[in-house]
C-alpha cells in the first residue's frame, strides 16, 4: 500500500480507529484521501494550511479571487408557453444565450421550489451520514452506475482538488434506481421526482434550442434516444486556503445540456471571452449550460463552456448538477440537417459512452476530450 509522507498532514486514524490525530510529521496511507475532503475537514477541525496534496499550479491569471462578478442571461421559460410571438422571442433569446454564451439562467421554468430545496436537503443528508454509509458506493471506475467519490478521481498522478461528489444515471428509464443510495431513506424517492422534472425541463429547452438550429423542434429528443441522465451532486467543505485549490477544476461537461443548482453559497465561475467570471446565485433559478454533445451536434455553432468550482473558508457550498445526453451507444455527431452542401464535419464520429470514458478518465481537463475528435481540418 503506498504511502506518502505529508506536512502538514490530514489526520492519521488512531490505535483504537477512533478520533484521529493532527500532526505536522504524520506518514499517511494515501487511501486516506479517499475517504473525502469532508472526512478530511471533519477530523482537523482547526486546519490552518491547505495539504499541499491540494495546492494547484495555476497561473496568476486564473486564481480563483481574480474573478469578476458576471451575470449570464436570464431567460423567463413561462414564455414558451405563451403566443407564438412570445415563444419565438423566447426561442431567439435562448439562441442567442448559447451562441454567445453557453450558460444561461432559467425563471418561471416550472419546478417548484420547494422540490428543488428538498433535494438540496436530501443530498445534505447523504453528505452528513457516517463514512461508513458512504463509502458503501465509492469506486474509482468511472462508468459505474453509483459512485461516491471525493476530487476528480483520486488518481495520485495529479492534484486533489476539493469536493466529494455522488453521481449515479438518472433517466426516464431510470434502470439503476435500486442501487441509489438508500439511506437518508427518503433518497431515492426525492432524487427520482426531482430528476424526473428536471428531464422534462432539459427536454423543452431542447426543443426550443432545436427551434434555434432552425430543425424540427424534436430533433434533438429524437436523437438521444433513450438518453442519459447524470447527476453529479457535489459536496464543497470550507478550505482552509481556498485560493491555493479548487473544488472542481476547469472542465466542459460531456451531455447535451447540464441542468445546475446550488445551496445559494456563490462558487460557480465560468470562463467567457477568456475571462473568469463568477455567476452568482439567484433563488429559485437554474443555471443551464451547453455541454460538449451541443457543440458537436450543432457543428460548432454553439460552444460548450468551461466552467469550474471555487471553494470558500467558510460555508458549505452544495450543487446539483444534473447532465442530459444522448443513450450510452448513440453516434454522437453533427446533425445531417446542418451539414449544408460543402459544409463539412468539425467532429470525428464517435460513440457517447467511449466519449464519456475518455473525458472522465483524462487528467488534462478544459476541453481536452473534444479537442481530441476535431478533425484534422479544424484543429488549429
Ligand atoms: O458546483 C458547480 O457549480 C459546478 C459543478 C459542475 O460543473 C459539474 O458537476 O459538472
Ligand atoms: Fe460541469
Amino acid at each position: 500500500m503506498a504511502l506518502t509522507a505529508i506536512s502538514p498532514s490530514p489526520p492519521s486514524t488512531n490505535n483504537n480507529g477512533n478520533s484521529p490525530s493532527v500532526t505536522s510529521s504524520d506518514v499517511v496511507d494515501v487511501d486516506y484521501y479517499r475517504k473525502g475532503v469532508k472526512y478530511l475537514i471533519d477530523n482537523s477541525k482547526d486546519m490552518k494550511i491547505l495539504p499541499p496534496e491540494f495546492v494547484l499550479p495555476l497561473p496568476e491569471a486564473e486564481s480563483p479571487s481574480l474573478a469578476i462578478c458576471g451575470s449570464i442571461p436570464v431567460i423567463d421559460l413561462s414564455g414558451l408557453n405563451g403566443p407564438v410571438e412570445q415563444r419565438l422571442a423566447t426561442i431567439h433569446a435562448i439562441s442567442s444565450a448559447c451562441a454567445e454564451w453557453g450558460f444561461f439562467r432559467v425563471s418561471n421554468h416550472g419546478i417548484k421550489i420547494s422540490v428543488m430545496d428538498e433535494m438540496l436537503k436530501a443530498v445534505e443528508e447523504f453528505f452528513n451520514l457516517p463514512l461508513e454509509e458512504k463509502m458503501r458506493y465509492a469506486s474509482e471506475d468511472v462508468m459505474d452506475p453509483v459512485r461516491y467519490g471525493t476530487s476528480l478521481n483520486t488518481s495520485r498522478k495529479h492534484t486533489l482538488h476539493w469536493r466529494d461528489f455522488l453521481r449515479h444515471y438518472g433517466g426516464p428509464v431510470p434502470h439503476s434506481y435500486d442501487l441509489w443510495p438508500d439511506n437518508p431513506p427518503c433518497y431515492r424517492r426525492i432524487a427520482k421526482d426531482y430528476l424526473e422534472e428536471v428531464w422534462q425541463l432539459a427536454i423543452k429547452i431542447f426543443g426550443a434550442i432545436s427551434g434555434g438550429l432552425g430543425v424540427d423542434t424534436k430533433y434533438i429528443e429524437r436523437s438521444l434516444g433513450e438518453g442519459t441522465q447524470i447527476i453529479a451532486a457535489n459536496f464543497y467543505p470550507p478550505c482552509p486556503e481556498p485560493n491555493k485549490t479548487l473544488g472542481l477544476a476547469a472542465h466542459s461537461d460531456h451531455g447535451g445540456l447540464t441542468v445546475l443548482m446550488d445551496n445559494g453559497i456563490n462558487g460557480l465561475q465560468i470562463k467567457h471571452n477568456q475571462t473568469w467570471l463568477s455567476v452568482p446565485h439567484i433563488p429559485g433559478t437554474f443555471v443551464v449550460n451547453l455541454g460538449d454533445y451541443l457543440e458537436i451536434l450543432s457543428n460548432g455553432r454553439y460552444k460548450s463552456v468551461e466552467h469550474r468550482a471555487v471553494v470558500n473558508a467558510e460555508r458549505t457550498r452544495i450543487s446539483v448538477a444534473v447532465g442530459h445526453g444522448p443513450e450510452m451507444t448513440a453516434i454522437v455527431q453533427p446533425a445531417g440537417p446542418l451539414l449544408k452542401e460543402n459544409s463539412e464535419s468539425k467532429y470525428r464520429p464517435i460513440i457517447y459512452k467511449e466519449y464519456i470514458r475518455g473525458q472522465q478518465s483524462t487528467t488534462k481537463r478544459g476541453k481536452s476530450a473534444l479537442h481530441e475528435i476535431v478533425t484534422s481540418s479544424h484543429s488549429k
